[in-house]
This record gives C-alpha cells, sequence and structure tokens, in this order.
C-alpha cells in the first residue's frame, strides 16, 4: 500500500460540510503485523447534524473515529479527512473539535471547575477565549453550583455531564463522542438521552458517536452509518427523520422499531 499524506485544504471547504471523510482507509501497525481496519470509507457530516456510527466489534468504529480525532499516527491514515478543512489535529488544537469518551477521563485530585479548566490550561492561549464560564456551562449540562465537588463525589452520570461541560468548553463545532454512555446503567442512560439533545440545542455542534445502542443511534440521530467488518467499509446509511425536539416515549412507536429493525437486519447481512 503506497503511503499518501493526508489531504487537506483549509479554506476550500464549504459550510455545508463540518466533516468529510473521501476513501478513507486506515491500516494499524506495518508490514507482516498490519491489520487494514477501514478501507474505502466516503463520509460527510453536515452542520448540527447528528450522525452515529454502528457495527459488530472489531468492524473499525473507535478506530474512524480516533482518526476523525488526529489520534492515530499520520503514517497510518490514507485518503482524505478534514474537519471544517482542516486536518483533525489543527481544529482539535484550535477548539474546533472536541471529545467525550465513554469513561469520563476526570482528573480525580481535581474539582469539577479544575477538570473543565484542563484544557484550556493545556492550550495556554492558543485557543480563542471561552464565550461560558465554568460556570455558566455547569449550568448548560445542569450541574450548576458543582464546581467544588470532586470526581468521586459525583454519579456516573454526572461525572459524563462534568465530561461533557469540559468538551463543550470552546465551543467546538464537531463533538467526537465515543461510547459517551456505555458505562451507565439503563434508566440514566434514557436520561442522558435526552439531556444529550437538549445540550446539543444550545451549541451549534454537529456530532458523530459511535455506540453499540440501536435505541441509543435511532434516537439521537439524523442519520446511522452501519459498517461492516473485515475490512471495516460502510454498509448502509440510514435516515432517521424523527422531528426534534425528541422524547423517551419516541422509542415506544413502531417507526422507531422499524428503524431499530432495519439496522438489525443490516447488521446481520454484514455479519
Ligand atoms: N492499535 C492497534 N493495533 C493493531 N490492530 C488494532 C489496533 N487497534 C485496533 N486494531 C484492530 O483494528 C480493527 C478495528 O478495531 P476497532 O477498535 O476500531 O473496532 P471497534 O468497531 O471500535 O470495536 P469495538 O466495538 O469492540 O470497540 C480490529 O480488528 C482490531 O483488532
Amino acid at each position: 500500500m503506497t503511503a499518501e499524506p493526508i489531504t487537506s485544504t483549509p479554506s476550500a471547504e464549504p459550510e455545508t460540510d463540518r466533516v468529510r471523510l473521501q476513501d478513507v482507509c486506515i491500516v494499524h501497525g506495518r508490514g507482516r503485523d498490519a491489520v487494514v481496519a477501514v478501507e474505502g470509507v466516503d463520509l460527510t457530516v453536515r452542520p448540527r447534524e447528528i450522525v452515529s456510527i454502528v457495527g459488530h466489534s472489531g468492524c473499525g468504529k473507535s478506530t474512524l473515529l480516533r482518526a476523525l480525532a488526529g489520534l492515530l499516527p499520520h503514517a497510518s491514515v490514507q485518503g482524505g479527512l478534514s474537519i471544517l478543512g482542516r486536518t483533525p489535529e489543527e481544529a482539535r488544537r484550535s477548539g474546533l473539535l472536541s471529545m467525550v469518551f465513554q469513561d469520563a477521563v476526570l482528573a480525580p485530585w481535581r474539582t469539577v471547575e479544575g477538570n473543565i479548566r484542563l484544557p484550556l490550561q493545556v492550550a495556554r492561549g492558543r485557543t480563542r477565549k471561552p464565550a461560558k464560564t465554568v460556570s455558566e456551562q455547569l449550568e448548560v449540562v445542569g450541574l450548576g453550583g458543582y464546581e467544588k465537588r470532586y470526581p468521586k463525589q459525583l454519579s456516573g452520570g454526572q461525572r459524563q455531564r462534568v465530561s461533557l461541560a469540559r468538551a463543550l468548553m470552546m465551543e467546538p463545532r464537531v463533538l467526537l463522542m465515543d461510547e459517551p454512555f456505555g458505562a451507565l446503567d439503563e434508566i440514566t442512560r434514557d436520561e442522558m438521552h435526552t439531556e444529550l439533545l437538549r445540550i446539543w440545542g444550545t451549541t451549534d455542534a454537529s456530532i458523530v458517536v459511535v455506540t453499540h445502542s440501536i435505541p441509543e443511534a435511532v434516537f439521537l440521530s439524523d442519520r446511522i452509518v452501519v459498517m461492516a467488518a473485515h475490512p471495516g467499509r460502510i454498509a448502509d446509511v440510514i435516515d432517521v427523520d424523527f422531528p426534534r425536539p425528541r422524547g423517551n416515549d419516541l422509542k415506544d412507536t413502531p417507526e422507531f422499531a422499524r428503524i431499530a429493525h432495519r439496522i438489525r437486519a443490516a447488521l446481520e447481512e454484514n455479519r
């Protein structure tokens, strides 16, 4: 395989695409140990769109998300990959892109406020000044007054809210989420689904979310990307047209079940 550089064309990209993937191929390792994790992926994400990625274990979902976050070695990613016309690294450094992981990844010795401030301190003035204060951002995620608490004094759902507040601090235009509610119980998860949509409604962000939960994908998304494995590739893209705002009772409707069924069928076909 030839090692083509990652292409990026600053300022040439129209605002119609926040994320653009063109014929993306991602290889882990080298030589005889090389694993083609993702091959031939074309995908665009539009402004304020929520796109979910679902697929069997090992189909390359996290690999794709890590490439979008600029967390993979350059040499392992081939094809066109840009976030608002920039490389993922540039987008991340300038605060246009941020990420939420399955585990809230909070520093236990720092307060909630200290955790939210951490990325701003690491950036040390290289990014623009946040529009909201930490207290205002905590209000948005429903944790007003929690500034001085430590992570161990929070529930799992509250920790994920802090993680979300931290990710939203720079007002990113693209938010990447890797199984953000996977470690939560089902009741908290349901609550976080409506909360995420409420919070997202206060932002200008597009979201790309990797999930193992079919109902989560249907509830949150405008489009669902179903991936197949070996190598990881896009098997189907399903539009979800439910109007917003969406409430949890949507999950009990026949139309919701119909879309969930279509995802299951696509997963079964691409086992
Ligand atoms: N650092 C690595 N080195 C070598 N191979 C890797 C590495 N990371 C992932 N892989 C391989 O790449 C493929 C895709 O892995 P990836 O973690 O992206 O899948 P996934 O769809 O996110 O899986 P899961 O749903 O289980 O998290 C798998 O075959 C995996 O074994």
